[in-house]
Protein backbone atom coordinates (compact mmCIF):
# COMPACT_ATOMS: atom_id res chain seq x y z
CA UNK A 1 0.00 0.00 0.00
CA UNK A 2 1.87 3.21 -0.97
CA UNK A 3 2.89 6.10 1.27
CA UNK A 4 0.35 8.56 -0.26
CA UNK A 5 -2.53 5.94 1.05
CA UNK A 6 -4.16 8.20 3.48
CA UNK A 7 -4.77 10.95 1.08
CA UNK A 8 -7.66 9.50 -0.37
CA UNK A 9 -9.02 8.66 2.89
CA UNK A 10 -8.87 12.63 3.60
CA UNK A 11 -10.65 13.02 -0.08
CA UNK A 12 -13.28 10.27 0.74
CA UNK A 13 -14.91 12.29 3.72
CA UNK A 14 -18.18 12.88 3.43
CA UNK A 15 -18.82 13.10 7.06
CA UNK A 16 -21.87 14.78 8.37
CA UNK A 17 -21.33 17.84 10.18
CA UNK A 18 -22.12 16.76 13.70
CA UNK A 19 -20.27 13.75 13.84
CA UNK A 20 -16.87 15.83 13.76
CA UNK A 21 -17.38 16.55 17.64
CA UNK A 22 -17.10 13.02 18.26
CA UNK A 23 -13.38 13.28 17.32
CA UNK A 24 -13.16 16.01 19.50
CA UNK A 25 -11.79 13.70 22.88
CA UNK A 26 -9.37 11.98 20.70
CA UNK A 27 -8.20 14.75 19.09
CA UNK A 28 -4.36 14.34 18.81
CA UNK A 29 -4.38 11.43 17.84
CA UNK A 30 -6.75 11.99 14.58
CA UNK A 31 -5.43 15.86 14.47
CA UNK A 32 -4.63 14.88 10.69
CA UNK A 33 -7.97 13.50 10.12
CA UNK A 34 -10.06 16.02 12.02
CA UNK A 35 -8.00 19.08 10.33
CA UNK A 36 -8.80 17.50 6.59
CA UNK A 37 -13.03 17.28 7.64
CA UNK A 38 -12.39 20.89 9.27
CA UNK A 39 -11.16 22.32 6.13
CA UNK A 40 -14.04 20.93 4.11
CA UNK A 41 -16.30 22.14 6.80
CA UNK A 42 -15.40 24.56 8.15
CA UNK A 43 -12.94 26.44 6.39
CA UNK A 44 -12.30 29.39 8.97
CA UNK A 45 -11.81 26.93 11.75
CA UNK A 46 -9.57 24.98 9.97
CA UNK A 47 -7.43 28.37 9.30
CA UNK A 48 -7.55 29.08 13.04
CA UNK A 49 -6.36 25.73 13.91
CA UNK A 50 -3.67 25.43 11.23
CA UNK A 51 -2.42 29.02 12.48
CA UNK A 52 -2.34 27.87 16.35
CA UNK A 53 -0.55 24.87 15.55
CA UNK A 54 1.74 26.88 12.98
CA UNK A 55 3.07 29.08 16.07
CA UNK A 56 3.43 25.83 18.35
CA UNK A 57 5.83 24.60 16.02
CA UNK A 58 7.29 27.58 15.12
CA UNK A 59 7.87 28.25 19.15
CA UNK A 60 9.03 24.51 19.57
CA UNK A 61 11.12 24.19 16.90
CA UNK A 62 15.12 23.69 16.89
CA UNK A 63 17.01 24.52 14.04
CA UNK A 64 17.38 21.84 11.28
CA UNK A 65 20.74 19.53 10.73
CA UNK A 66 20.86 20.06 7.49
CA UNK A 67 19.78 24.14 6.82
CA UNK A 68 23.05 24.87 5.07
CA UNK A 69 21.87 22.97 2.12
CA UNK A 70 20.93 24.71 -0.64
CA UNK A 71 17.10 24.33 -1.72
CA UNK A 72 14.61 26.49 -3.69
CA UNK A 73 12.58 28.82 -2.36
CA UNK A 74 9.54 28.71 -0.26
CA UNK A 75 6.47 30.37 -1.82
CA UNK A 76 4.55 29.81 1.36
CA UNK A 77 4.82 29.97 5.79
CA UNK A 78 2.14 27.39 5.40
CA UNK A 79 2.32 25.24 3.05
CA UNK A 80 6.17 25.48 2.53
CA UNK A 81 7.21 23.87 -0.93
CA UNK A 82 5.01 20.91 -0.06
CA UNK A 83 1.75 22.02 -2.33
CA UNK A 84 4.30 22.12 -5.35
CA UNK A 85 5.39 18.82 -3.93
CA UNK A 86 2.63 16.74 -3.82
CA UNK A 87 0.09 18.53 -5.31
CA UNK A 88 1.54 19.72 -8.81
CA UNK A 89 -0.07 18.62 -12.14
CA UNK A 90 1.05 17.04 -13.96
CA UNK A 91 3.37 15.22 -11.01
CA UNK A 92 6.76 16.65 -11.08
CA UNK A 93 6.31 20.16 -12.19
CA UNK A 94 8.50 21.53 -9.47
CA UNK A 95 10.23 18.52 -8.11
CA UNK A 96 12.27 17.53 -11.72
CA UNK A 97 13.23 21.14 -12.59
CA UNK A 98 14.37 21.59 -8.80
CA UNK A 99 16.37 18.16 -9.34
CA UNK A 100 18.51 19.93 -12.38
CA UNK A 101 18.79 22.91 -10.73
CA UNK A 102 19.65 21.67 -6.88
CA UNK A 103 20.97 17.93 -7.40
CA UNK A 104 20.07 14.47 -5.76
CA UNK A 105 19.90 16.40 -2.12
CA UNK A 106 18.50 19.35 -1.52
CA UNK A 107 16.36 21.07 1.03
CA UNK A 108 12.62 22.10 1.11
CA UNK A 109 10.37 23.49 3.43
CA UNK A 110 7.74 22.08 4.78
CA UNK A 111 4.64 22.82 6.37
CA UNK A 112 4.47 26.04 9.14
CA UNK A 113 8.28 26.78 8.40
CA UNK A 114 9.68 23.30 9.08
CA UNK A 115 12.39 21.93 6.70
CA UNK A 116 12.29 18.79 5.24
CA UNK A 117 15.52 16.93 3.37
CA UNK A 118 14.66 15.67 -0.23
CA UNK A 119 16.92 12.68 -0.92
CA UNK A 120 17.73 10.85 -4.45
CA UNK A 121 21.15 10.14 -4.09
CA UNK A 122 21.65 6.35 -4.69
CA UNK A 123 23.32 5.49 -1.85
CA UNK A 124 21.77 7.86 0.50
CA UNK A 125 18.29 6.51 -0.72
CA UNK A 126 19.52 2.60 0.06
CA UNK A 127 20.36 3.57 3.53
CA UNK A 128 17.40 5.21 4.46
CA UNK A 129 14.96 2.62 3.00
CA UNK A 130 16.95 -0.29 4.36
CA UNK A 131 17.48 1.18 8.10
CA UNK A 132 13.28 0.70 8.71
CA UNK A 133 14.05 1.17 12.66
CA UNK A 134 15.64 4.40 12.08
CA UNK A 135 13.39 6.19 9.85
CA UNK A 136 10.27 4.89 10.43
CA UNK A 137 6.82 5.38 8.40
CA UNK A 138 4.45 8.36 9.86
CA UNK A 139 2.40 7.18 12.73
CA UNK A 140 -0.48 8.43 11.26
CA UNK A 141 0.72 6.26 8.15
CA UNK A 142 0.80 2.70 10.28
CA UNK A 143 -2.29 3.71 11.72
CA UNK A 144 -3.99 3.39 7.94
CA UNK A 145 -2.48 0.53 7.02
CA UNK A 146 -2.97 -1.15 10.72
CA UNK A 147 -6.93 -0.22 9.43
CA UNK A 148 -7.21 -1.91 6.18
CA UNK A 149 -4.61 -4.62 6.99
CA UNK A 150 -5.17 -4.95 10.64
CA UNK A 151 -2.53 -5.90 13.09
CA UNK A 152 -1.32 -8.91 11.07
CA UNK A 153 -1.10 -7.65 7.37
CA UNK A 154 2.26 -7.49 6.30
CA UNK A 155 2.67 -3.94 5.90
CA UNK A 156 1.23 -3.64 9.60
CA UNK A 157 4.10 -5.96 11.38
CA UNK A 158 7.35 -4.57 12.54
CA UNK A 159 10.67 -5.84 13.39
CA UNK A 160 11.23 -9.84 13.19
CA UNK A 161 7.88 -10.49 12.99
CA UNK A 162 7.81 -9.10 9.66
CA UNK A 163 10.94 -10.46 8.85
CA UNK A 164 9.63 -14.13 9.71
CA UNK A 165 5.94 -13.49 7.53
CA UNK A 166 8.20 -12.47 4.22
CA UNK A 167 9.90 -15.07 4.51
CA UNK A 168 7.10 -17.64 4.48
CA UNK A 169 4.95 -15.77 2.10
CA UNK A 170 7.82 -15.86 0.02
CA UNK A 171 7.94 -19.33 -0.69
CA UNK A 172 4.96 -18.12 -3.24
CA UNK A 173 6.66 -15.34 -4.94
CA UNK A 174 9.73 -17.26 -6.13
CA UNK A 175 11.12 -17.08 -10.01
CA UNK A 176 9.97 -20.90 -9.76
CA UNK A 177 6.59 -20.37 -8.41
CA UNK A 178 5.70 -17.51 -10.10
CA UNK A 179 6.75 -19.19 -13.46
CA UNK A 180 3.76 -21.58 -12.39
CA UNK A 181 1.04 -18.90 -12.50
CA UNK A 182 2.19 -18.60 -16.23
CA UNK A 183 -0.95 -19.94 -17.83
CA UNK A 184 -3.58 -17.96 -15.56
CA UNK A 185 -1.54 -15.38 -16.74
CA UNK A 186 -2.15 -16.18 -20.32
CA UNK A 187 -5.96 -16.93 -19.96
CA UNK A 188 -6.60 -13.73 -18.15
CA UNK A 189 -4.64 -11.83 -21.12
CA UNK A 190 -7.15 -13.62 -23.55
CA UNK A 191 -9.81 -12.58 -21.95
CA UNK A 192 -8.22 -8.60 -21.68
CA UNK A 193 -7.49 -9.37 -25.73
CA UNK A 194 -11.69 -10.34 -26.12
CA UNK A 195 -12.58 -7.37 -24.26
CA UNK A 196 -10.45 -5.15 -26.50
CA UNK A 197 -11.73 -6.41 -29.54
CA UNK A 198 -15.40 -6.29 -28.38
CA UNK A 199 -14.99 -2.74 -28.88
CA UNK A 200 -11.91 -2.91 -31.74
CA UNK A 201 -11.73 0.08 -34.16
CA UNK A 202 -13.55 1.80 -31.43
CA UNK A 203 -11.73 4.81 -28.88
CA UNK A 204 -11.45 2.64 -25.22
CA UNK A 205 -10.95 3.67 -22.05
CA UNK A 206 -7.47 0.85 -21.70
CA UNK A 207 -7.33 1.91 -18.07
CA UNK A 208 -10.98 0.56 -17.18
CA UNK A 209 -10.41 -2.44 -19.27
CA UNK A 210 -6.93 -3.07 -17.73
CA UNK A 211 -8.29 -2.65 -14.19
CA UNK A 212 -10.77 -5.17 -14.75
CA UNK A 213 -8.49 -7.62 -16.21
CA UNK A 214 -5.68 -7.08 -13.46
CA UNK A 215 -8.49 -7.92 -11.06
CA UNK A 216 -9.07 -11.36 -12.29
CA UNK A 217 -5.53 -12.05 -12.66
CA UNK A 218 -4.94 -11.65 -9.03
CA UNK A 219 -8.18 -13.37 -7.98
CA UNK A 220 -7.30 -16.53 -10.17
CA UNK A 221 -3.71 -16.70 -9.22
CA UNK A 222 -3.82 -15.62 -5.69
CA UNK A 223 -7.57 -17.13 -4.46
CA UNK A 224 -8.27 -19.21 -7.61
CA UNK A 225 -11.94 -17.82 -8.35
CA UNK A 226 -12.85 -15.81 -10.77
CA UNK A 227 -14.30 -12.36 -10.43
CA UNK A 228 -17.72 -13.86 -10.80
CA UNK A 229 -17.11 -15.82 -8.26
CA UNK A 230 -16.42 -12.88 -5.37
CA UNK A 231 -18.56 -11.29 -3.46
CA UNK A 232 -20.20 -8.98 -5.68
CA UNK A 233 -19.66 -6.24 -2.77
CA UNK A 234 -15.93 -6.74 -2.46
CA UNK A 235 -15.00 -6.03 -6.52
CA UNK A 236 -17.34 -2.68 -6.06
CA UNK A 237 -15.73 -1.24 -2.71
CA UNK A 238 -11.51 -2.52 -4.79
CA UNK A 239 -12.88 -0.75 -7.41
CA UNK A 240 -14.33 2.62 -5.71
CA UNK A 241 -10.93 2.29 -4.02
CA UNK A 242 -8.82 2.09 -7.80
CA UNK A 243 -10.44 4.92 -9.21
CA UNK A 244 -11.91 7.11 -6.32
CA UNK A 245 -10.49 10.63 -6.86
CA UNK A 246 -7.86 10.56 -4.32
CA UNK A 247 -5.56 13.73 -5.47
CA UNK A 248 -3.45 15.49 -2.84
CA UNK A 249 -4.73 18.60 -1.64
CA UNK A 250 -3.96 21.62 0.38
CA UNK A 251 -5.98 20.24 3.55
CA UNK A 252 -4.24 16.36 3.06
CA UNK A 253 -0.92 17.96 2.67
CA UNK A 254 -1.68 20.02 6.22
CA UNK A 255 -2.71 16.84 7.62
CA UNK A 256 0.34 14.59 6.61
CA UNK A 257 2.30 17.84 8.50
CA UNK A 258 0.56 17.24 11.78
CA UNK A 259 0.51 13.57 11.08
CA UNK A 260 4.09 13.62 11.38
CA UNK A 261 3.90 15.46 14.86
CA UNK A 262 2.06 11.95 16.57
CA UNK A 263 3.76 9.72 19.18
CA UNK A 264 4.07 6.17 18.35
CA UNK A 265 1.72 4.12 20.27
CA UNK A 266 0.49 1.24 19.33
CA UNK A 267 -2.70 1.96 21.72
CA UNK A 268 -3.49 5.04 19.07
CA UNK A 269 -4.06 2.60 15.82
CA UNK A 270 -6.41 0.72 17.73
CA UNK A 271 -8.37 3.73 18.82
CA UNK A 272 -7.98 5.39 15.28
CA UNK A 273 -9.30 2.49 13.33
CA UNK A 274 -12.35 2.34 14.64
CA UNK A 275 -13.18 6.04 13.59
CA UNK A 276 -16.33 6.32 11.60
CA UNK A 277 -14.48 7.90 8.63
CA UNK A 278 -12.09 4.97 8.05
CA UNK A 279 -15.40 2.93 7.11
CA UNK A 280 -14.98 2.14 3.77
CA UNK A 281 -11.58 0.64 4.53
CA UNK A 282 -12.42 -1.63 7.50
CA UNK A 283 -15.31 -2.84 5.18
CA UNK A 284 -12.43 -4.01 2.65
CA UNK A 285 -10.57 -5.65 5.32
CA UNK A 286 -13.63 -7.46 6.18
CA UNK A 287 -14.90 -8.38 3.16
CA UNK A 288 -11.57 -9.68 1.60
CA UNK A 289 -10.52 -11.57 4.92
CA UNK A 290 -13.83 -13.14 5.03
CA UNK A 291 -13.02 -13.90 1.08
CA UNK A 292 -9.43 -15.22 2.18
CA UNK A 293 -10.56 -17.20 5.19
CA UNK A 294 -13.38 -19.02 3.11
CA UNK A 295 -11.06 -19.94 0.19
CA UNK A 296 -8.03 -21.13 2.46
CA UNK A 297 -10.58 -23.64 4.56
CA UNK A 298 -12.06 -25.40 1.34
CA UNK A 299 -8.44 -26.03 0.19
CA UNK A 300 -7.46 -26.95 3.60
CA UNK A 301 -10.17 -29.62 3.60
CA UNK A 302 -9.03 -30.53 -0.02
CA UNK A 303 -5.43 -31.38 1.32
CA UNK A 304 -6.59 -33.34 4.41
CA UNK A 305 -8.74 -35.31 1.98
CA UNK A 306 -6.33 -36.21 -0.85
CA UNK A 307 -7.81 -33.69 -3.08
CA UNK A 308 -6.72 -31.69 -5.54
CA UNK A 309 -6.99 -27.60 -3.73
CA UNK A 310 -5.62 -26.34 -7.50
CA UNK A 311 -2.43 -24.25 -8.46
CA UNK A 312 -3.31 -21.04 -7.45
CA UNK A 313 -0.95 -19.19 -5.00
CA UNK A 314 -3.16 -19.73 -1.68
CA UNK A 315 -3.30 -23.56 -2.40
CA UNK A 316 1.12 -23.55 -2.96
CA UNK A 317 1.22 -21.47 0.57
CA UNK A 318 -0.57 -24.74 2.28
CA UNK A 319 1.29 -27.09 0.36
CA UNK A 320 4.51 -26.05 1.26
CA UNK A 321 3.69 -26.37 4.75
CA UNK A 322 5.65 -22.92 5.99
CA UNK A 323 4.96 -21.05 9.82
CA UNK A 324 1.97 -19.04 8.55
CA UNK A 325 -1.23 -20.11 9.89
CA UNK A 326 -4.27 -20.56 8.11
CA UNK A 327 -5.29 -17.38 9.79
CA UNK A 328 -2.27 -15.44 8.56
CA UNK A 329 -2.75 -16.36 5.39
CA UNK A 330 -6.25 -15.39 5.25
CA UNK A 331 -5.34 -12.13 6.77
CA UNK A 332 -3.11 -11.35 3.58
CA UNK A 333 -5.87 -11.20 1.04
CA UNK A 334 -6.43 -7.68 1.49
CA UNK A 335 -2.95 -6.62 0.66
CA UNK A 336 -2.67 -9.35 -2.35
CA UNK A 337 -6.10 -7.58 -3.77
CA UNK A 338 -5.60 -3.86 -3.23
CA UNK A 339 -1.85 -3.97 -3.99
CA UNK A 340 -1.77 -6.46 -6.59
CA UNK A 341 -4.46 -5.28 -8.89
CA UNK A 342 -4.24 -1.01 -9.66
CA UNK A 343 -0.24 -0.89 -9.38
CA UNK A 344 -0.01 -3.53 -12.87
CA UNK A 345 -2.82 -2.16 -14.09
CA UNK A 346 -1.53 1.68 -13.96
CA UNK A 347 1.26 0.86 -15.01
CA UNK A 348 0.51 -1.17 -18.12
CA UNK A 349 -2.08 1.67 -19.16
CA UNK A 350 0.59 4.15 -19.23
CA UNK A 351 3.27 1.26 -21.27
CA UNK A 352 0.46 1.98 -24.15
CA UNK A 353 -0.57 5.26 -23.59
CA UNK A 354 3.30 5.57 -24.29
CA UNK A 355 3.08 3.20 -27.35
CA UNK A 356 0.07 5.23 -28.60
CA UNK A 357 2.41 8.44 -28.69
CA UNK A 358 5.04 6.44 -30.55
CA UNK A 359 3.88 4.10 -33.64
CA UNK A 360 7.21 3.43 -34.88
CA UNK A 361 8.63 1.77 -31.42
CA UNK A 362 4.91 0.32 -31.06
CA UNK A 363 5.67 -1.71 -34.41
CA UNK A 364 9.46 -2.01 -33.99
CA UNK A 365 8.02 -4.10 -30.68
CA UNK A 366 5.47 -5.48 -31.82
CA UNK A 367 7.85 -7.07 -34.53
CA UNK A 368 9.98 -8.37 -31.67
CA UNK A 369 6.30 -10.10 -30.03
CA UNK A 370 5.48 -11.53 -33.20
CA UNK A 371 8.86 -13.27 -34.27
CA UNK A 372 9.35 -14.70 -31.43
CA UNK A 373 6.11 -16.57 -30.19
CA UNK A 374 7.78 -19.77 -28.99
CA UNK A 375 10.59 -17.31 -26.43
CA UNK A 376 10.28 -16.62 -23.27
CA UNK A 377 9.24 -13.20 -22.36
CA UNK A 378 12.21 -12.93 -20.49
CA UNK A 379 14.40 -13.09 -24.16
CA UNK A 380 12.22 -10.44 -25.44
CA UNK A 381 14.57 -6.93 -25.23
CA UNK A 382 12.32 -4.60 -26.41
CA UNK A 383 9.56 -5.87 -24.41
CA UNK A 384 11.14 -5.90 -20.92
CA UNK A 385 12.57 -2.81 -22.06
CA UNK A 386 9.46 -0.91 -22.29
CA UNK A 387 8.45 -1.91 -19.03
CA UNK A 388 11.57 -0.98 -17.51
CA UNK A 389 11.07 2.32 -18.46
CA UNK A 390 7.03 2.09 -18.05
CA UNK A 391 8.43 1.72 -14.55
CA UNK A 392 11.33 4.17 -14.76
CA UNK A 393 8.83 6.96 -15.30
CA UNK A 394 5.79 6.19 -13.52
CA UNK A 395 7.35 4.51 -10.02
CA UNK A 396 3.65 3.99 -8.24
CA UNK A 397 5.21 5.53 -5.21
CA UNK A 398 7.11 8.57 -6.43
CA UNK A 399 7.83 10.42 -3.21
CA UNK A 400 8.23 8.24 0.14
CA UNK A 401 8.28 10.23 3.67
CA UNK A 402 10.36 8.74 6.61
CA UNK A 403 11.01 10.58 10.07
CA UNK A 404 14.04 9.46 11.72
CA UNK A 405 13.78 7.52 15.08
CA UNK A 406 17.04 8.72 16.79
CA UNK A 407 20.37 11.49 15.77
CA UNK A 408 22.05 9.61 12.53
CA UNK A 409 23.97 10.44 9.65
CA UNK A 410 23.64 10.13 6.13
CA UNK A 411 26.71 8.88 3.91
CA UNK A 412 26.35 10.25 -0.26
CA UNK A 413 27.37 8.92 -2.94
CA UNK A 414 29.18 12.25 -4.37
CA UNK A 415 29.63 15.15 -1.88
CA UNK A 416 27.86 18.26 -1.81
CA UNK A 417 28.10 22.10 -1.71
CA UNK A 418 26.56 24.05 1.51
CA UNK A 419 25.31 26.97 0.77
CA UNK A 420 28.48 28.88 2.46
CA UNK A 421 30.60 26.56 -0.08
CA UNK A 422 31.45 23.68 2.49
CA UNK A 423 32.15 20.38 0.94
CA UNK A 424 30.01 17.45 2.35
CA UNK A 425 30.11 13.82 1.71
CA UNK A 426 27.30 12.65 4.64
CA UNK A 427 24.36 14.83 5.73
CA UNK A 428 23.70 14.40 9.34
CA UNK A 429 19.74 14.17 10.89
CA UNK A 430 18.76 14.87 14.06
CA UNK A 431 15.81 12.61 15.27
CA UNK A 432 11.90 13.82 14.66
CA UNK A 433 13.54 15.41 11.33
CA UNK A 434 11.70 14.19 8.27
CA UNK A 435 13.24 13.20 5.28
CA UNK A 436 11.58 12.50 1.90
CA UNK A 437 12.69 9.90 -0.87
CA UNK A 438 12.46 10.95 -3.93
CA UNK A 439 12.18 7.82 -6.25
CA UNK A 440 11.07 9.16 -9.61
CA UNK A 441 13.79 12.03 -8.87
CA UNK A 442 16.33 9.20 -8.48
CA UNK A 443 14.36 7.59 -11.36
CA UNK A 444 15.42 10.81 -13.31
CA UNK A 445 19.18 11.07 -12.35
CA UNK A 446 20.97 11.82 -16.11
CA UNK A 447 24.67 10.21 -14.67
CA UNK A 448 22.64 6.93 -14.20
CA UNK A 449 19.94 6.59 -17.33
CA UNK A 450 21.52 8.94 -19.56
CA UNK A 451 20.49 11.79 -21.71
CA UNK A 452 17.42 12.93 -21.90
CA UNK A 453 15.93 11.40 -18.88
CA UNK A 454 12.97 12.95 -19.02
CA UNK A 455 12.15 11.69 -22.48
CA UNK A 456 10.45 8.05 -22.53
CA UNK A 457 12.96 6.18 -24.50
CA UNK A 458 12.71 2.02 -24.02
CA UNK A 459 15.70 2.11 -25.91
CA UNK A 460 18.24 3.50 -23.68
CA UNK A 461 17.88 -0.16 -22.17
CA UNK A 462 18.79 -1.99 -25.00
CA UNK A 463 21.79 0.51 -26.48
CA UNK A 464 24.15 0.61 -22.90
CA UNK A 465 22.82 3.76 -21.90
CA UNK A 466 21.75 3.04 -18.62
CA UNK A 467 24.29 2.86 -16.47
CA UNK A 468 24.71 0.18 -13.92
CA UNK A 469 25.80 1.63 -10.70
CA UNK A 470 25.77 0.99 -7.27
CA UNK A 471 23.07 -2.54 -7.23
CA UNK A 472 19.33 -0.87 -5.73
CA UNK A 473 15.92 -2.43 -5.71
CA UNK A 474 15.16 -5.65 -6.60
CA UNK A 475 14.13 -4.80 -10.56
CA UNK A 476 16.88 -3.21 -13.13
CA UNK A 477 18.21 -1.23 -10.44
CA UNK A 478 14.59 0.88 -10.19
CA UNK A 479 13.04 2.11 -7.06
CA UNK A 480 9.59 1.14 -8.34
CA UNK A 481 9.33 -2.21 -6.47
CA UNK A 482 10.95 -0.32 -3.48
CA UNK A 483 14.19 -1.02 -1.84
CA UNK A 484 15.24 -2.80 1.92
CA UNK A 485 12.96 -4.91 3.79
CA UNK A 486 10.08 -3.59 2.41
CA UNK A 487 10.44 -4.32 -1.40
CA UNK A 488 7.40 -5.54 -2.82
CA UNK A 489 7.38 -9.23 -2.60
CA UNK A 490 4.86 -8.98 -5.49
CA UNK A 491 7.41 -7.86 -7.99
CA UNK A 492 8.31 -10.79 -10.06
CA UNK A 493 4.56 -11.76 -10.36
CA UNK A 494 4.17 -8.05 -11.36
CA UNK A 495 6.78 -8.61 -13.92
CA UNK A 496 5.66 -11.69 -15.28
CA UNK A 497 1.60 -10.78 -15.36
CA UNK A 498 2.63 -7.34 -17.56
CA UNK A 499 5.17 -9.64 -19.72
CA UNK A 500 2.51 -11.47 -20.35
CA UNK A 501 -0.47 -8.97 -20.93
CA UNK A 502 1.65 -6.72 -22.94
CA UNK A 503 3.01 -9.50 -25.58
CA UNK A 504 -0.81 -10.27 -25.97
CA UNK A 505 -2.15 -7.04 -26.71
CA UNK A 506 0.73 -5.32 -28.54
CA UNK A 507 1.00 -8.45 -30.56
CA UNK A 508 -2.62 -8.46 -31.40
CA UNK A 509 -3.95 -5.15 -31.18
CA UNK A 510 -2.49 -1.29 -32.72
CA UNK A 511 -3.02 1.28 -29.66
CA UNK A 512 -3.71 5.19 -31.23
CA UNK A 513 -4.64 8.11 -29.55
CA UNK A 514 -7.66 9.10 -29.99
CA UNK A 515 -8.18 11.60 -33.24
CA UNK A 516 -8.84 14.78 -32.89
CA UNK A 517 -8.69 14.84 -28.85
CA UNK A 518 -5.77 16.64 -27.42
CA UNK A 519 -3.06 14.85 -25.75
CA UNK A 520 -3.59 16.34 -22.15
CA UNK A 521 -3.52 12.83 -20.84
CA UNK A 522 -0.73 13.00 -17.73
CA UNK A 523 0.24 11.56 -14.59
CA UNK A 524 -0.85 13.14 -11.28
CA UNK A 525 -0.51 11.74 -7.47
CA UNK A 526 -3.43 10.05 -5.85
CA UNK A 527 -3.06 7.04 -4.02
CA UNK A 528 -0.26 6.34 -6.25
CA UNK A 529 0.56 7.52 -9.22
CA UNK A 530 -1.88 7.37 -11.84
CA UNK A 531 -3.09 8.48 -15.44
CA UNK A 532 -5.36 11.00 -15.85
CA UNK A 533 -6.93 13.19 -18.63
CA UNK A 534 -6.35 17.13 -17.75
CA UNK A 535 -9.57 17.16 -15.71
CA UNK A 536 -8.20 14.40 -13.16
CA UNK A 537 -10.38 11.36 -14.10
CA UNK A 538 -8.98 8.46 -14.37
CA UNK A 539 -9.18 7.38 -17.87
CA UNK A 540 -7.30 6.93 -20.98
CA UNK A 541 -9.02 6.80 -23.86
CA UNK A 542 -7.27 4.99 -26.68
CA UNK A 543 -8.07 3.89 -30.55
CA UNK A 544 -8.19 -0.15 -30.57
CA UNK A 545 -7.42 -1.73 -33.90
CA UNK A 546 -7.32 -5.47 -34.14
CA UNK A 547 -4.65 -6.93 -36.40
CA UNK A 548 -4.49 -10.42 -36.31
C1 LIG B 1 3.69 -2.84 -11.22
C2 LIG B 1 3.24 -3.46 -10.16
C3 LIG B 1 3.64 -3.19 -8.74
C4 LIG B 1 4.34 -2.13 -8.21
C5 LIG B 1 4.93 -0.93 -8.96
C6 LIG B 1 4.46 -2.37 -6.78
C7 LIG B 1 5.10 -1.52 -5.90
C8 LIG B 1 5.19 -1.73 -4.54
C9 LIG B 1 5.79 -0.81 -3.61
C10 LIG B 1 6.38 0.56 -3.98
C11 LIG B 1 5.73 -1.38 -2.37
C12 LIG B 1 6.25 -0.78 -1.05
C13 LIG B 1 5.13 -0.03 -0.38
C14 LIG B 1 5.56 0.59 0.92
O1 LIG B 1 6.02 -0.12 1.84
O2 LIG B 1 5.45 1.82 1.03
C15 LIG B 1 5.08 -2.66 -2.50
C16 LIG B 1 4.85 -3.53 -1.45
C17 LIG B 1 4.17 -4.72 -1.60
N1 LIG B 1 3.68 -5.25 -2.76
FE1 LIG B 1 3.82 -4.45 -4.63
N2 LIG B 1 3.84 -3.54 -6.47
C18 LIG B 1 3.34 -4.09 -7.63
C19 LIG B 1 2.65 -5.28 -7.75
C20 LIG B 1 2.40 -6.15 -6.74
C21 LIG B 1 1.74 -7.43 -6.89
C22 LIG B 1 1.21 -7.98 -8.22
C23 LIG B 1 1.67 -7.99 -5.65
C24 LIG B 1 1.09 -9.31 -5.22
C25 LIG B 1 0.67 -10.25 -5.99
C26 LIG B 1 2.30 -7.07 -4.72
C27 LIG B 1 2.44 -7.30 -3.36
C28 LIG B 1 3.08 -6.45 -2.48
C29 LIG B 1 3.20 -6.73 -1.05
C30 LIG B 1 2.68 -7.96 -0.31
C31 LIG B 1 3.89 -5.65 -0.50
C32 LIG B 1 4.27 -5.45 0.99
C33 LIG B 1 5.68 -5.96 1.23
C34 LIG B 1 6.15 -5.76 2.68
O3 LIG B 1 5.73 -4.80 3.35
O4 LIG B 1 6.99 -6.57 3.11
N3 LIG B 1 2.74 -5.98 -5.41
N4 LIG B 1 4.76 -2.85 -3.83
Amino acid sequence: MPECFYSWCGNSMNAPRGYISSFLPSFPIVAPLFAISLAMNYPLAFTSLAVAVAVCIAVCRHKASFRAIPGPPSPSWIFGNMLQLWVSSPYGKYEFAWLKEYGNIYRLKGCFGQDRLMVSDPRAVQHILNSVNTFRISPILETLLHTIQGPRGIQAVRGEEHRRMRTALNVAFTASAVRQYQEIFEKVARTISSRLEAASEDVVDVCHVLGAGTLSAIAEVVLGRSVEELDEELVQVLSIIAVQETRHTPGSVIANALGALLPQFSLLKHVVSLLPILGLLRKTRKLATRLGTQVIEEKAAALENGMDPGDDLYAYLLRQNTTLTKEDIAKQTVILLTGGQDSTANTLTLGLLELARNPELQEKIREEIQSMTNSSHDNKPLLNALIKETLRMYPLEPLVERIAQRDTVISLTESISTMAGERMDHVPVHKGEVVIVGIASYQRDKSRWGENPDKFDPLRWVDGRVVKGEAIGPYANLLSFFGGPRTCLGWRFAVLEMQTIFSELVGKFSFALAEGEPDDLCVQLAVSLQPSDAKGNKVVPLRVTRLL
